[in-house]
């Protein structure tokens, strides 16, 4: 049917926007929760048909998808005639037609938009478009269909299939001579391309394929017949249909972010061979392998480049054709370090803002041009002139026209129109053959720095504005300045802070020539960020139900308690003395108070039946537990933790050296309402008691973070002081932990230069559940988000890697928005962790009180990631959750 702006009304109404949403057309397109596309899809389609118009009814290519993110998100972004990316104005009319409130505001828009850009509506117009294995997949594309229909254009469904395939399937369409516009041409054409570069090398090692459990897998398993025995590939992760995979612990995102194996793949990895994720529309890819010392070794769009570019380089000079043909390099700001300098050793490197667009945009004015982000984006593109110079040129020696015909049969195997997970995990394949690299040697090219990326939540992610493709910041003023000066003090430091363009968040990145420094910087980094543009939320944790922390984990705090095989503190045979746990409500109710619930006894934690009954009944965002092994006090219910104070909750792990000689001075310095509020006898109670003098008013229904950090720190210098002042020489361990409900402030620290602190640890994710029966728990991140926080005083699960140890004299702030910053508590006691002598605390006394344990010191020197079956009875837990 013609072009008619009464058909688009009539189907628009179909697909009505709803009210509350405002869609952006970001870095990736547009991106959020699947059910709320089906208006956003519905319109790209019209668009993508005036788009065709325009371009001389060229095909344009949509592509249903949300690529890393987790599977309940989808989006949808457009494809340009040449396989390219959507022009930038362009996107601009995406977020207003996407915006547009009603059927008649559409309507305007869209004939705003043809009078605006000068359409020809009368002319045909084609849109190819796929989708990814998402279950809104489905009803999305019916859709985008209707748009398509409703534009009157030529709709082509290529099914489900990856993003890179789409990407080629337009570019075939309108360029004939680029390729057959089939998905067997494309096959075909790459793996003959692939053939014809490995011929003659010795036979390649079978490759092991992390599929996503996605639209890869598809393709993947495809290619591989395409292969034949060339190369053989182990497909794994390949549950397409199996509800809540895609992504899930698995793929090239999970990977990178994590820097770890997919744990779906433990034991199947063997040492040295070589694997690779790819994410949920294939068009990212990470390399990795296991060393001879198991230890995990990942391989990132980084290691990918540089790869690759040297090896161009080298066929370029093989084939007699430096000179007439310049090879370069783009990176963004999230290189490492050392990639950047092993690069820029031997050919050009620019720098672009994160965003493909950029990276294909400025590779383009190179010869040939390497573009690749880290997380494995990322390709390889021939200028029109080289590919003429390649097919002019006349070899001189039977060596240069071998090289010229690989560097041909290069320009056929890779996808130069986007980013390919398959056809550069074919291109990775051929150099390692001719390089006759394994892993191992290919990691070698150079060592990474560590680095750490960090995100915080804030008001206004765009009052961060940056220059010098992302690694300056100009607003807010002097930040960049206190950045830079900071900065110096790392070995080997950078630095960088940018909002995000596919999340509501700004991200810090740092990396120096220690991990410990890296740690520090970016969080020291995002700290300041905090600080500056932060601002208090009250958005509301989601909760959990209290068993899935408390009882069902085999592994929990209260189960370890009695169970042998997790016990370390062998001081006692067994810790019965008394437990705690306090939570919030889920849903705050004026009539029963902002007031966290206390439930204590001072019988063993595993038997009470009550413990069990509450726990499957009551669910909360913000948990406190307990184990009590007596250091100070009797046993009895006023001293079991948690204790609380109006919203107040506040534990300990510790004790307050030789207390009895200054209880009574503390005791005076508080005024009478704290002093009659402590109930029991220990020196944990009257920490808290001092704590809540240092609040300006404890009575307040919330307390910014900031508020709780400085009461944190001046109880911390009030107790050092009444030390000090009674000759107390033994140091006090004073890891405390306190919340409001919503955001919490832990110490990890000792009254010692010399001595380690309790021990205390950290796990981030979006999911903590049972992955196999008897309770059997871990932490999964499908994704970049924290959705659960815990802390522990040891690491809670049997995952080690998954546990990052909290430095000694350094405090932990979990703000409303789950912002998890580490600030040091920079006294007389503090030796920064950058300092060598930080490494050289002493464990011994720690561990003589049962609060360190020393297996995993020593496997955390180790740096062995494996997890041990040993836990100490005396825990504190925080879980927030989202
Ligand atoms: C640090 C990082 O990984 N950033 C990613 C991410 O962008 P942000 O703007 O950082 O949210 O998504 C982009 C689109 O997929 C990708 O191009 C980019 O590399």
């Amino acid at each position: 049917m013609p072009f008619n702006l009464d058909n688009i009304a009539a189907l628009s109404n179909q697909h009505p926007k709803p009210t509350y949403y405002q869609y952006q057309y970001g870095t990736a397109g547009f991106r959020t929760l699947g059910d709320r596309l089906d208006s956003v899809v519905f319109r790209i389609g019209i668009l993508a048909a005036l788009r065709s118009m325009k371009h001389n009814s060229h095909a344009i290519g949509v592509m249903v998808t949300a690529s890393h993110n987790p599977e309940q998100d989808n989006g949808v972004k457009l494809i340009d005639p040449r396989g390219e990316m959507l022009e930038a104005s362009w996107e601009v009319h995406a977020t207003t037609i996407a915006n547009a409130r009603t059927t008649e505001e559409l309507v305007n828009v869209i004939q705003h938009i043809i009078d605006v850009v000068n359409i020809d509506t009368t002319r045909p117009a084609v849109v190819i478009y796929g989708r990814d294995t998402r279950p809104t997949g489905e009803s999305l594309v019916a859709a985008l269909q209707d748009g398509i229909r409703a534009a009157g254009a030529d709709g082509r469904d290529a099914g489900i299939t990856t993003t890179p395939i789409i990407h080629y399937l337009v570019r075939a369409t309108n360029s004939k001579d680029f390729g057959e516009p089939t998905e067997i041409g494309y096959y075909t054409k790459m793996t003959d391309a692939f053939k014809k570069l490995v011929a003659g090398r010795p036979k390649i090692s079978p490759l092991l394929v992390d599929c996503a459990n996605g639209v890869g897998y598809i393709a993947a398993d495809k290619v591989k017949k395409y292969l034949g025995d060339t190369l053989s590939l182990i497909l794994e992760n390949t549950s397409t249909a199996t509800a809540g995979a895609l992504n899930n612990s698995c793929g090239a995102d999970y990977v990178k972010t994590t820097q770890r194996l997919p744990p779906s793949l433990n034991g199947k990895l063997t040492p040295v061979q070589r694997g690779c994720s790819l994410d949920g529309d294939a068009d990212r890819l990470i390399y990795f392998y296991i060393d001879e010392k198991r230890q995990f070794r990942m391989l990132d769009g980084d290691k990918i480049a540089s790869l690759v570019a040297t090896f161009i380089v080298d066929l370029v000079r093989a084939a007699g054709l430096q000179g007439q043909i310049k090879v370069g390099t783009v990176q963004t700001a999230y290189a490492n370090g050392s990639s950047t300098k092993f690069l820029a050793q031997r050919l050009p490197v620019k720098c672009v803002p994160t965003g493909v667009k950029y990276l294909h945009h400025a590779a383009e004015s190179f010869d040939v041009g390497v573009y690749f982000e880290a997380n494995g984006h990322g390709t390889v593109l021939f200028s029109r002139n080289t590919q003429e110079t390649l097919e002019k040129h006349e070899p001189k020696t039977p060596a240069q026209q071998t090289a010229l015909n690989h560097i041909i049969n290069l320009t056929k195997l890779i996808n130069q129109t986007v980013g390919d997970a398959l056809s550069d995990m074919l291109l990775v394949e051929v150099v390692l053959a001719h390089r006759s690299y394994t892993g191992v040697e290919w990691d070698s090219l150079y060592t990474d720095l560590p680095n750490r990326l960090v995100k915080v939540v804030v008001n206004d992610r765009n009052a961060f504005v940056t220059t010098d493709a992302e690694r300056r910041l100009v607003s807010p003023p002097l930040l960049q300045q206190r950045i830079d000066e900071l900065v110096l003090k790392y070995d080997g430091g950078r630095t960088f802070v940018r909002p995000s363009g596919t999340e509501d968040v700004v991200r810090v990145y740092a990396e120096a020539s220690t991990r410990v420094q890296a740690d520090d910087l970016a969080y020291r980094i995002a700290g300041m960020v905090y600080d500056e543009a932060g601002g208090d939320s009250t958005r509301r944790t989601s909760p959990v139900q209290l068993s899935h922390l408390l009882t069902r984990p085999c592994h929990s705090i209260i189960n370890q308690a009695f169970d042998s095989r997790l016990r370390l503190d062998r001081r006692r045979p067994m810790n019965g003395d008394g437990f705690g746990v306090g939570w919030y409500d889920s849903v705050y109710d004026p009539e029963l108070g902002g007031q966290p619930c206390i439930f204590t006894s001072v019988t063993p934690a595993w038997n009470n039946a009550n413990l069990a009954r509450l726990a499957v009944k009551i669910k909360s965002p913000l948990v406190f537990a307990h184990v009590r092994a007596t250091t100070a006090g009797s046993l009895s219910l006023d001293n079991c933790h948690p204790f609380a104070y109006e919203n107040l909750m506040f534990m300990h792990n510790g004790n307050i050296a030789d207390f009895h000689l200054f209880k009574r001075r503390l005791q005076a310095d508080l005024p009478d309402h704290l002093f009659s509020f402590v109930q029991g006898n220990t020196d944990s109670e009257w920490s808290f008691a001092l704590f809540l003098s240092k609040v300006p008013d404890p009575n307040a229904r919330s307390f910014s973070p900031e508020i709780l950090r400085n009461a944190m720190l001046e109880t911390i210098a009030s107790l050092n002081q009444y030390a000090e002042d009674a000759g107390v020489t033994e140091p006090s361990l004073m890891n405390f932990c306190v919340t409001d409900g919503s955001s919490i402030v832990v110490s990890r620290y000792i009254s010692s230069r010399k001595d380690e602190a309790a021990s205390l640890w950290f796990s981030s994710g979006t999911e903590f559940n049972e992955y196999a029966e008897g309770g059997h728990y871990r932490m999964s991140k499908s994704d970049k988000r924290e959705n659960i926080i815990m802390i522990a005083s040891e690491p809670l699960t049997f995952e080690r890697a998954d546990w990052m140890e909290i430095k000694t004299n350094h405090l932990v702030v979990i703000t409303p928005k789950m912002n998890l910053l580490q600030i040091p508590i920079e006294d007389k006691y503090f030796v920064s962790p950058s300092d060598p002598a930080s490494l050289a605390r002493d464990t011994d006394f720690a561990e003589e009180k049962g609060l360190l344990n020393p297996l995993t010191r020593q496997s955390k020197l180790a740096h062995d990631a494996a997890a041990t079956a040993h836990e100490s009875p005396f825990k504190r837990q925080v879980t927030a959750e989202h």
